[in-house]
């Protein structure tokens, strides 16, 4: 072993020069350039620590990072704080960046895994079930140019992957107490807490942070527009009518309680909403399941019933049926009707809805999607697309006069499914998961077909993660007259299934959702939206709505992991006690979290996704983050008509694509509404009073559809 603690003898302070090779006289090691050198150093070292600590010290900045950890792609970072100032805790490679408030234990651990061109990846086992028992058997046309109606044949090996009427993916194996079907139970034993008061406890009258002034509510319509293009499962009413199915669980005999209200979601008799108007329970009516469809898989297993691409399908039907009914057969043409001198989609004759559980609707528009009517935006946009179809079909067959109807038809059917996956990862996408996210979970740039990736919907994603974005819908939608003034508002609870109000108010309510700020990203839904009490006309008494209960409900009904087993599928540390979740959520939260269940594992996932704090940059937090990411990942790389994709017989041509990657929502907009003008980034918010000088009047919003003309 080598000793490195030389002996130096002070006796002799001559050795050999190694370059004169001759003796030279040693200097005693103070007088030494390098050890003045190093004291220099040492100087400015100990003076900048100073400063440093006292300036942190007084903006409650890191500290003591106590453990830093830099693996090939992941960082880590644990840290505490000395003030309750927010933090920030930033890394220049990779750029990993935190910025969240501390908690008031001043214990802040950040730890985020990046993920280049990277998703999650599915722990599930039962995901291929429903393909080896039950799958229809399909042939595929591997030339065809269009996709087909019910999304199957988009994936040559798996033909059935994606199709409407299959299984939502899983990530993690259903989580259900006895295995397949009855709700999770915690931990000890103990029922799950009752759904609304989880809701009550953590949220009711939280909404202090009000307007997100960066952008306008239009987040909201297109987020559920999107939603309704990849997701649709109803709930189970086969034996009854709605909305009276239920009503007897609200009998006042609570000796034997009928097995289909077991699942209703119970409220304590000091509520602060509903204990004034004697309301227990909210009925809950569960998924229907695959068992429905002659398909009796184990554990319970949803299917969804709208294709599971981003494929327009919400406007076009998910079957050939539903497709066929909403055609003119004319000039490429959708069938609609006029209604005070403007276009609207066509009058839905079978509609269940007529007389609504909310009040009577004249108006029941049909569309591609069942769900159209449910409220004012939806119906909006819904019509907004119908307008856009007919508008680009007469455009397209006056440039190519010798389509048939079909050619034209399918056609624009591609194109608006196009449009809708360019907003979607051009302009909505980096608005709500922000810029890191959407390179680390590879939603960037040109798309590469992989046909092993499944673009299935997570079961995670759609009763989970999707519907956290469910805390930025606005109380109230405003309408907005054209010299901007506001002539009316609506609440969207209060209009649920009531689309007539939407005749006449077309341009204003495109014009309140572009001119009013959106609602701040937050915790807690807004409190209209959950604490809406409503009289049922043909019960004698009153129900309720909270979407917030819902959405916590609809997690259990359709066996979600709990929050703790989703922080861990998304890369973030395991929490073994409360305590733990302080990397994300504040004390307060934890100790209300501490109140409401047993341990830590039973945690519901979609209300710690609420909880975490958004990254910076985001709108969500890294566990909600990463579901989503991994899913819209696949929706791209997945889908073997992605808009992008090139070599494929359905692709797009490089100049097709040129032009298709311009458009913005104020593109639909300017062709589908009487607006004049649209400022360029169609969802950041413009005071319209103010910023005039900047919309663009919408000449200069065309869609350059040269590249379609067909060459004679
Ligand atoms: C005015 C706006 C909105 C209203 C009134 C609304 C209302 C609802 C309701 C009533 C449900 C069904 C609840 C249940 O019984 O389980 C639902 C489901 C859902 N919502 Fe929303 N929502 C809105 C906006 C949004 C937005 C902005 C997003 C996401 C960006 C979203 C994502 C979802 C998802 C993923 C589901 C489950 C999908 C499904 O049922 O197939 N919603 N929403
Ligand atoms: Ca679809």
């Amino acid at each position: 072993m080598v000793n490195i603690f030389k002996k130096v003898d002070n006796s002799s302070q001559l050795e050999t020069d190694p370059l004169l090779g001759s003796k030279a006289e040693i200097q005693p090691f103070w007088k030494k350039s390098w050890f003045i050198i190093c004291m220099v150093i040492l100087i400015v070292v100990v003076f900048s620590t100073i400063i440093l600590y006292v300036f942190y010290h007084k903006n409650g900045s890191l500290n003591d990072i106590h453990h830093v950890e830099s693996k090939e792609n992941a960082f880590t970072f644990n840290a505490t704080t000395s003030s309750d100032n927010p933090v920030n805790v930033e890394s220049n490679e990779n750029v990993v960046t935190y910025n969240g408030a501390t908690s008031s234990n001043n214990s802040v651990n950040v730890e985020y895994k990046s993920y280049p061109t990277s998703r999650v990846s599915s722990i599930a086992t039962t995901n291929g079930d429903y393909f080896k028992q039950c799958a229809p058997a399909v042939t595929c046309n591997p030339d065809d140019i269009y996709r087909t109606y019910n999304g199957s044949c988009n994936n040559l090996q798996n033909p059935n992957w994606g199709a409407a009427l299959t299984p939502f993916y899983r990530l993690m194996n259903a989580e259900f107490d006895d295995g397949n079907n009855t709700f999770r139970v915690q931990l000890d034993g103990k029922p799950l807490p009752s759904a609304r008061q989880v809701g009550v406890t953590l949220f009711y009258m939280r909404d202090i942070r009000n307007y997100d002034h960066a952008n306008n509510e239009l987040l909201v319509p297109w987020g559920q527009f999107l939603t309704h293009d990849i997701s649709y499962y109803p709930d189970d009413i086969r034996n009854d009518s709605t909305p009276a199915h239920l009503d007897h669980c609200f009998e006042k005999d609570k000796t034997k309680i009928p097995i289909e209200c077991e699942t209703a979601i119970l409220i304590a008799a000091d509520d602060p909403v509903y204990s004034q108007y004697n309301v227990s329970l909210f009925k809950f009516v569960r998924s229907t399941t695959s068992v429905n469809f002659s398909c009796p898989l184990t554990p319970r297993t949803i299917l969804n019933r709208n294709t599971q691409y981003i494929d327009a399908s919400h406007v076009y039907g998910s079957n050939k049926k539903t497709a066929d009914g909403l055609r003119t057969f004319a000039n490429g043409k959708l069938r609609s009707r006029i209604l005070e001198d403007e276009e609207y989609c066509p009058q839905n004759a079978d509609s269940e809805f007529k007389d609504g559980p909310l009040g009577k609707s004249d108006v029941q528009f049909a569309a591609g999607d069942v769900n159209v009517n449910q409220n004012l935006a939806i119906a909006l946009f819904q019509n907004l697309f119908l307008r856009y179809h007919n508008h680009l079909a007469d455009e397209i067959q006056t440039l190519n006069p010798s389509w048939s109807d079909e050619r034209v038809y399918q056609e624009t059917r591609r194109i608006v499914g196009a449009i809708i996956q360019v907003i979607t990862y051009e302009h909505f996408l980096p608005i709500l998961l922000g810029d890191e996210y959407m390179k680390e979970y590879g939603l960037t740039g040109q798309t590469t077909y992989d046909p092993s990736i499944n673009s299935a919907l997570a079961q995670e994603m759609t009763s989970g993660a999707f519907r956290a974005v469910h805390n930025i819908i606005p109380a109230k939608f405003n309408l907005i007259s054209a010299n901007y003034s506001i002539i009316d508002e609506v609440e969207p609870s209060r209009v649920l299934l009531q689309p007539d109000l939407l005749i006449g108010n077309f341009d204003n309510m495109l014009r309140g959702f572009l001119d009013t700020p959106g609602r701040a990203v937050q915790p807690s839904y807004n409190n209209l939206i959950t604490n809406v009490v409503f009289k049922i006309p043909n019960l004698d008494g009153y129900s309720g709505f909270d979407l917030m209960s819902y959405d916590i409900q609809r997690g259990r009904d359709n066996g979600l992991p709990p929050y703790n087993k989703m922080r861990q599928l998304c890369g973030l540390k395991k929490a073994n006690t409360f305590k733990d979740l302080s990397d994300l959520i504040s004390s307060e939260d934890i100790e209300t979290l501490k109140s409401l269940y047993s341990t830590v594992h039973d945690i519901d996932y979609i209300v710690g996704a609420l909880l975490e704090k958004p990254r910076n940059g985001s709108m969500v937090g890294p566990s909600t983050a990463c579901v989503i990411g991994d899913s819209f990942y696949r929706f791209k790389v997945g889908d073997r008509f992605f808009y992008d994709i090139l070599g494929q017989p359905g692709s797009f041509t490089p100049e097709q694509i040129k032009s298709l990657k311009k458009i913005t929502l104020s593109h639909i907009m300017c062709a589908s509404s009487n607006l004049g003008h649209m400022q360029k980034e169609t969802f950041r918010y413009v005071d319209p009073k103010i910023m005039s000088s900047i919309m663009y009047s919408c000449e200069s919003y065309k869609l350059d559809l040269s590249p379609w003309k067909e060459v004679q």
